[in-house]
């Protein structure tokens, strides 16, 4: 009698500790196999810089993509598929469902849900010059808050509750510890519109996961992204002067740009001028798959948010140091006044994107300086040919 209980409570305790367990990582598991191969990725601002390198991240892992953009800042000849897209094709050998969609249009919004089963949504679409935001704040806050409050509520209306959102470091303000750490503080110092238009997403997100237990979302806080493609077939192609540094720094080593201006060289960091987080665009695009597989985990519900960065910072001088070994050019530049509005140094911890994403960043500085110099040397002119 002894013996069987002893025997029955040892089957009990390996059902208990081992079979259900067992059981539960196997559903899990072949959850995210399954959909890696058969679900459906909506990408809005599809065709834009991190955009474009994520769908062809998406493609090459069995995904299926459905791309909207409104061409608003990228390179398209009217409403017809971005060249981005094209050479995201080109790149794998896919093909690129795409709609020229506005996020802030309802209607034809809604009519892609009803072609498509859509299992999950990434969400690029926005306007991100920030002195640009400083000008027209109003447009800003209607495509950034508004187009992405029409495009939950399209969502909830089809039953797409899973979201991953670009968000960016920004959303932390003047830094008050560095490392930072997702726990930072938010939206306190935000001193631009578009920065707190990310800020005000990321809090209607969280309002909207308290409202229905349904939704999941990733917020991704991105730091700096740099890069292109290693094909060289695909990068930014900022339109005008461009506003950040690398773009600024391969433009200089093309000829396209005279020198470069330094913004500050009085700033307490290792050599006077800024510092940041450089993350290259393909690591990045690929945390957004890892984010994706995240919100297929038993148990993810509600919202998260990740730094998404290599956790080490370099200087505006040492990345010019970079570019010039890396192009073989020389970079002229010149020292002048602090950029208003620009922080010392900014860096991120990123140990809970590699803990819970199992994402870390692999690209090195002279990966993204390499890969930053074939794409500008292969396309001086950005996307546009002639
Ligand atoms: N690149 C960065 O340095 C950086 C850093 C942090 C966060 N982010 C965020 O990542 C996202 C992607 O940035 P990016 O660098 O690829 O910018 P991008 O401008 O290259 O891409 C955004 C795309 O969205 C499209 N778009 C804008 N408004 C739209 C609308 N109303 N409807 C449909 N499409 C619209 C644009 O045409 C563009 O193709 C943005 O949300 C941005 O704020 C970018
Ligand atoms: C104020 C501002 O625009 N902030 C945006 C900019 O942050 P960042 O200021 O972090 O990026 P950035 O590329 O504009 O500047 C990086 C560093 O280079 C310096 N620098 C930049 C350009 C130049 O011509 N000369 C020069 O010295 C700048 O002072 C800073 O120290 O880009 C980020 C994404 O990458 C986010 O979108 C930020 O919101």
């Amino acid at each position: 009698m002894i013996h069987l209980l002893y025997k029955s409570s040892y089957v009990f305790v390996v059902f208990y500790y081992v079979i259900i367990p067992l059981g539960y990582l196997t559903k899990w598991w072949v959850s995210v196999e399954k959909m890696k191969g058969n679900s459906t990725i909506l990408v809005t601002g599809g065709a834009g810089y991190v955009g474009s390198h994520t769908v062809v991240e998406l493609l090459k892992n069995n995904y299926t993509v459905i791309a909207i953009d409104n061409n608003v800042n990228c390179y398209a000849t009217g409403k017809d598929k971005p060249e981005s897209l094209k050479r995201v094709e080109k790149i794998t050998g896919e093909s690129v469902t795409y709609y020229n969609v506005d996020i802030r249009d309802k209607e034809a919004l809604d009519k892609v849900f009803k072609l498509h089963k859509i299992d999950s949504v990434i969400h690029f679409a926005a306007l991100k010059a920030v002195g640009e935001s400083v000008q027209i704040p109003l447009t800003y806050y209607q495509n950034n808050v508004g187009g992405s409050s029409t495009l939950f509520e399209v969502m909830a209306k089809n039953g797409v509750k899973k979201l991953v959102f670009s968000s960016s470091a920004t959303v932390y303000g003047t830094p008050q510890f560095l490392p930072i750490t997702e726990k930072h503080p938010t939206g306190q110092g935000c001193t631009n519109p578009y920065g707190k238009t990310k800020y005000f997403v990321e809090e209607i997100l969280k309002d909207v996961c308290t409202s229905d237990s349904d939704w999941k979302v990733v917020l991704l806080r991105y730091f700096n992204p740099v890069g292109a493609h290693e094909s060289g077939l695909i990068g930014e192609d900022p339109s005008g002067i461009p506003n950040n540094l690398m773009p600024y720094i391969s433009q200089v080593a093309v000829g396209r740009r005279e020198k470069l201006q330094v913004f500050g060289s009085d700033y307490p960091t290792v050599d006077g001028t800024g510092v940041r987080d450089y993350i290259h665009i393909s690591d990045l695009a690929i945390g957004h798959l890892k984010a994706l597989e995240r919100m297929l985990q038993p148990h993810y519900t509600s919202w998260k948010a990740y730094n998404l960065g290599t956790g080490r910072g370099y200087s505006v001088l040492e990345m010019v140091k970079a570019f010039s070994e890396v192009s073989g050019r020389q970079i002229k530049y010149e020292l002048v006044e602090r950029r208003e509005g620009d922080i010392a140094a900014c860096y991120a911890d990123a140990s809970l994107a590699r803990a819970e994403l199992n994402w870390t960043a692999t690209r090195d500085i002279k990966a993204m300086c390499r890969d930053t110099w074939n794409w500008q040397k292969k396309n001086p002119k950005g996307f546009q040919t002639s």
